[in-house]
């Protein structure tokens, strides 16, 4: 990702200075930049990189989360002054960004924490830059930042979300998000494959037929591109041989975490995450099997048609909580995240790029703090699909598949239209082993019920 970066710098014309910390990296990045090399220049060690770059510095780490960074902080630091700006670019846990603002507060360089969300490709050609820090630190590097991303319609993917850590909390949304993007496509991958029997060239058109439609996105496309790639080894379907357990290096269970300590339900994200971690339990799934079956009932009764409204319907649903959840932030931390630009910024560049993002961002400004589910045109998009999403779910249950990222949402869904639902007895229950109390609907007051056991 460094790497990238630093070319997307160099060619928008920024001349830039690189260090990594085996030199044998960074000889072969230099070999390797072309028509780029005169503009870059190789350092070995931090000395040298520090003397290479004209002060005031701007110093972007880009380097493995968590200790690394902190590490990189400790040693660059001594060597940088105050009017210097240090930048961790890579994806980090948002406490670690405060901290680490608070910290350059005292003294030394400033801190910036800034997400940037596209891959290797997205940060070679044009990422999505979610930045955080102060209002001043934002105007040193909004040039280069709005120049290396992407753009849409000529508007570039880059902006200030909010101080400290607020820059690194919304990609880590973003990334939340697209652990249940992902979830939900690779769920109705699965009720086409296991249970209707289409092959991975059957998917891969499907997949490439719903890229023109409503579901377009970054995620659809590379889908149908996965699912069509031959392996040159066996001449199979390469999804075939690659092992089925997903990896995941945090920021979709730093989601789920944050969601939960805010009181914010972003239930396909935690679905989507428990996805990965069964995934990974092979031998326990393995002796599953064994043990009961692996559930071989009818095909689900469902449409391929049924299945892109029901992907539809999930997708939005999950969007939905996870704008609730950058609202709650906002109030719980005493930031303004610009809602309507984050949606912007997400249609170019980022992994979760998609067509229902222009409209998104339309709506969030539209009706500021609104639910995108009960704003035009997603209300009548859900109205629409609804049916559909309630049969694959259905469908999928009878036949043994798990879809469990699209059944989180049409539960938040469902129970999010339902003026009276199912906490009175929760709230007896506790009122009876722990005497929580709990409100009456007739009139004000904590009460306690008459519990008697017979
Ligand atoms: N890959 C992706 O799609 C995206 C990644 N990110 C984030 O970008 C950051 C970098 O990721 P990525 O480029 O994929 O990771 P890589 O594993 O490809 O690169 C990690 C880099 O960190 C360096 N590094 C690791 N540990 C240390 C350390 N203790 N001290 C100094 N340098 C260290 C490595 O050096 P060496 O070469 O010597 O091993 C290497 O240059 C991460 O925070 C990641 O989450 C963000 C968006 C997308
Ligand atoms: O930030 C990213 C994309 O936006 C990185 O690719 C990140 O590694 C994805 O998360 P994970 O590895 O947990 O799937």
């Amino acid at each position: 990702m460094g790497a990238a970066l630093a070319l997307n710098i160099a060619e928008k014309g920024f001349p830039i200075a690189v260090f990594n910390r085996s030199p044998g990296r960074t000889r072969t990045f230099f070999a390797e930049a072309g028509d780029l090399a005169p503009r870059v220049v190789p350092c070995e060690t931090l000395e040298a990189f520090v003397a290479a770059i004209a002060a005031p510095r701007i110093v972007i780490v880009m380097v493995t989360a968590g200790t690394p960074v902190d590490d990189q902080i400790a040693v660059l630091r001594p060597l940088l002054g105050p009017d210097d700006l240090l930048i961790d670019c890579g994806n980090a846990d948002f406490h670690d960004t405060e901290r680490r603002s608070a910290a350059a507060a005292s003294g030394g360089p400033a801190f910036m924490g800034v997400g940037v969300s596209g891959g290797e490709e997205g940060a070679r050609h044009g990422p999505s830059i979610m930045a955080g820090g102060t209002e001043a630190a934002w105007a040193k590097v909004a040039p280069v930042f709005t120049a290396i991303a992407a753009k849409y319609e000529g508007e570039p993917c880059a902006a200030q979300m909010g101080p400290g850590g607020a820059g690194h909390f919304v990609k880590t949304v973003h990334n939340g998000i697209e652990y249940a993007d992902m979830e939900m496509i690779a769920e109705v991958y699965g009720v086409m494959r296991q249970g209707l029997g289409l092959d991975p060239a059957a998917i891969a058109a499907v997949f490439e037929r719903w890229n023109r439609g409503p579901l377009a996105s970054y995620l659809i496309e590379i889908s149908a591109i996965v699912a069509a790639t031959l392996d040159p080894e066996t001449g199979r379907p390469l999804l075939d041989v690659i092992v089925d357990s997903a990896g995941q290096k945090g920021t979709g269970r730093w989601t789920v975490i944050e969601a939960q300590m805010l009181g914010a339900p972003v239930t396909a994200v935690e679905a989507a995450v428990a996805a990965r971690n069964l995934s990974a339990r092979r031998e326990e799934r393995r002796l599953g099997a064994e043990i009961f079956g692996t559930p071989a009932g009818n095909p689900p009764d469902v449409t391929v048609e049924a299945l892109e409204n029901a992907l539809l319907a999930g997708k939005i649903l999950c969007y939905a909580q996870g704008f609730g959840l950058l609202s709650t932030a906002a109030r719980e931390f005493g930031w303004t995240l610009p809602l309507p630009t984050i949606a912007r910024i997400w249609r170019a560049g980022c992994i979760i790029r998609s067509t229902l993002l222009g409209d998104m961002a339309q709506a969030l400004a539209a009706t500021p703090g609104a639910d995108l589910t009960h704003v035009a045109p997603f209300t009548d998009i859900l109205r629409r699909t609804e049916g559909d999403l309630r049969r694959v779910v259905a469908a999928a249950a009878l036949a043994g598949l798990p879809v469990p990222a699209l059944a989180a949402a049409l539960a938040h869904f469902d129970t999010m239209r339902r003026v009276r639902g199912t906490a009175d007895l929760i709230q007896g229950q506790r009122d009876f082993f722990g005497a929580h109390g709990f409100e009456r609907v007739d009139h004000p007051g904590a009460h306690h019920g008459p519990w008697t056991r017979s």
